[in-house]
Formats: structure tokens, sequence, C-alpha cells
């Protein structure tokens, strides 16, 4: 049972009310039920392993777990996804979450995926917004959703409800924990403050660490196309990207790409997958991460443990090179069971297509740059000011700026 925890909360950077998840497996001895959310916003990226691999180990460790699609959260933060893109986003991160997941080998049976707004249009949820609206000040609001909701110079109302309702689902999905990235910590503690005072049962917390982006310091970010690996990319685009990503000899410290070997490359070659019966489980095995390493730099070597790679890096013995060539070998491995879903069904195809409408319109546009004149220049300086500021015409059209530009532009052309 203490491994069932040690599971639970293995590369977390925190847990709250661990007493709770302590409580369910050892005094009630029945599986732990524990959600992630994620609003489909923009596309998602290797970065999304990181939470993936955690669910992995949920799942190992018996826990029944959700994963929310939170529709209304994405247009509810900024309007990221507009309410026409919404819904096919909503379906390709339902795809691409189960893909990766099978990709790293998890059974995907015992998982549930919830659309928010299948239960957050009813009567009973919309009369816990409102009661809770009467509890929580616009400034604690204001002050929870700050690492989550996009800061903008005239905030949108919105943004305050939005936290709200992330406490509130922890109620209506019936869980016990919610696990999330450390970002969602203010988010979390208002959680547990405030449903208490609506009747409602304190949850516990799970959050893994911000781990930086493969590409560059900082964290993986969808609206920055360089500092993400997308799940799509084709093998000499990521080569490409991993190559020229910052990676200093001998640095530790903030290196995205070792926090991408601990947190999703060694943790997943321990996952195997077992028939017990009819049912699959996941078991451990040795943790392996391998680098063919050239010959004359001292042949292929594989690790096994994240202190052994972090040592020869800070002496020098493992160079950012080597490094490099292990990650974006076992990266591919991992994205080629994607890539080829995503190619062989077309069906997949055209969701993707929907859900990221090509921003083919503000090409297209640019090429009649000079026929719409100060037409185009409006709308490049729409985009701009979107980077700062949200204007409600504007924002409708989607989170990327391509698109912006592309449905300004759109706008433009058919007036
Ligand atoms: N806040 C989460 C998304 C989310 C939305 C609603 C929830 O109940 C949970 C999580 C994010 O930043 O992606």
């Amino acid at each position: 049972m203490a491994d069932k925890l040690h599971i639970i909360t293995q590369n977390l950077q925190e847990v709250l009310n661990e007493q709770i998840i302590k409580h369910v497996i050892e005094v009630e001895q029945r599986p732990l039920k524990i959600y992630w959310g994620t609003a489909p916003t923009g596309r998602p990226h290797c970065g999304y392993f990181v939470p993936m691999t955690k669910i992995a180990h949920f799942l190992q460790a018996g826990c029944h777990v959700k994963i929310l699609l939170a529709d209304l959260h994405a247009f509810l933060d900024n309007m990221k996804a507009p309410l026409d893109l919404v819904a096919y986003r909503v379906k390709y991160y339902e795809r691409i979450v189960k893909s990766m997941l099978t990709s790293i080998g998890v059974p995907i049976d015992k998982l549930t995926f919830v659309i928010g707004s299948t239960y957050q249009l009813s009567e009973k949820y919309t009369m816990d917004i409102f009661r809770m609206s009467s509890l929580v000040t616009q400034n604690d609001a204001k002050r929870a959703g700050a690492d989550v909701v996009k800061q903008v110079e005239s905030p949108l109302l919105s943004g305050l409800i939005y936290p709200l309702m992330q406490a509130l689902d922890e109620q209506h999905l019936d869980v016990d924990a919610q696990f999330g990235g450390v970002d969602q910590r203010k988010i979390f503690v208002l959680a547990e403050e405030y449903l208490p005072p609506l009747g409602y049962k304190k949850r516990a917390h799970l959050m893994n660490p911000m781990v930086p982006g493969l590409t560059q310091g900082g964290k993986m970010s969808s609206s920055d196309p360089n500092s993400k690996i997308d799940l799509l990319d084709n093998a000499k685009t990521l080569n490409k990207k991993i190559a020229s990503a910052f990676c200093a000899p001998g640095v530790v410290e903030g290196n995205g790409l070792i926090a991408f070997v601990e947190y999703v490359l060694l943790p997943i070659s321990k996952l195997s997958v077992t028939n017990i019966g009819d049912e699959k489980l996941l078991v451990e095995k040795e943790a392996k991460f391998f680098i063919d390493r050239p010959e004359k730099w001292g042949g292929p070597i594989e690790y096994s443990s994240i202190e052994q790679l972090k040592e020869d890096f800070a002496s020098d013995k493992l160079s950012p090179q080597d490094l490099k060539q292990g990650i974006s070998d076992a990266l591919n491995k991992l994205l080629d069971p994607i890539r080829e879903e995503f190619n062989n069904d077309p069906s997949f195809k055209e969701l993707e297509a929907k859900a990221y409408p090509p921003p083919v319109v503000a090409k297209q546009a640019k090429k009649k740059e000079k026929v719409l004149g100060s037409k185009y220049l409006e709308a490049m300086e729409a985009k701009k000011k979107r980077e700062t500021e949200k204007t409600p015409g504007v924002a409708a059209t989607g989170d990327s700026v391509d698109e912006v530009a592309a449905k300004v532009i759109e706008t433009t052309i058919t007036e």
C-alpha cells in the first residue's frame, strides 16, 4: 500500500493534503479517484508527455482516472479557443492524448474522458458558480487565476469565472484529488478554501514541476512554435529542433533536455504491461535511457538513473551533442506510432484541419497585401495589439497569431 502511495506521488513537486490519499488507500481500501484537466487551446506538444507519464503512474497504482477536456475553460481563458472551433479541438485533444498514452504503453481502457460542457451547463453547476461567486472576492479570483489565465491589459470577466469553475469541477467530477502542473497551485488552494463552505469536501492536490521547454529554457509553450516540438513534427524537423536546442555543456540546472529525460523518458522506460487474465496491468521494469554514442566518443552508453546522467553531464563525460542524439532517437520512437496513426487515418487528419485551420488564408492574403494595402496593415496592427491586449472581435478567431491575422484578413477580403 505504501507502494501505491509512492507510485502516485513519485516525480511530483508538491502534494497538498496527502492524508486524503492515504485515507482512501489505507483505510477505505478503494481505488483513488483523480482527474487531470486540460483546456483544448493550442496544439498539444511534447511537453504533454510530462502529465501523461504521471497519468500512467496513477493507472499503474489502480486509480480511477478522469481526463477533463475543459472546453468552456478554453473559451473563458481570453477565448483562446473560439466557440466554433472548440468542439473540434476537444476531439483532437482526446485522440492525441489517447494516441500518446498508447505510444507510451499505457492501457487506456481504465481511463474516462469527460467534456466540461456536458455537465458545467447544468442547473446545479450553474447555481454552484453563483453560490461560489458570492463567497470569493474579485481580488481572490483574480489572484487564483494569475498563473493560468492569460494576463492582459483589460482583463475580461471570464477570467474570474475560470478558477471558480476549476474548483467546482472537483466536486462535480466526484474525485478525491486533482492533478496538474505547479502553475495550477493558486487555483488548487482556492478550491481547498472554498469547497468546504459550499458544503463540499476538500480534495488532495498533486502537482508536477514545470519542466523547461525541450528546445529553450523556460516552460514549453504552445504559443511559441520554436519552443515546442509538435507531436506530429516529422523526424527531420524534430532532429533539427533538438540539434539547435539550447544546452550549455556541463550545466544541469534548468536544462530542458535533461529534465525531459528525468520526467519523461526514464519514467516511461520503466513502464511495462502484463496481462493478468483479461486485465492489462502496468508493472515496473528497470529504467533505461540509451545513447548510441559514436565509438570515438566512448561508444554506446545506457543510463538507468538520472543521477548518473547528471553527474556525467556536469563533468563533461557526456556531451550536449550525445545527449541530444539519445533524446532525438527516444522521442522519434515515441512519436512514430502517433505519426503513423495520423498518416493512416483520414478522419484524424480531417479533425486536425478543422481544429487548427491552416493559415492559408493569411498566406493568400499576404500575396494580396499590395492590393489590400491599408486593410492588411490594419490587420497586422490588430494582430500586434492582441499580443498585449484582447480586442473582442479579433480574439474570437483563435489563439494563434496567424489564425487571428487569417481571420481578420478573411473578413476584410470577404467584406
Ligand atoms: N487550468 C488547466 C485546465 C483545467 C480546466 C478545468 C479544470 O477543472 C482543470 C484544469 C490548464 O491550465 O490547462
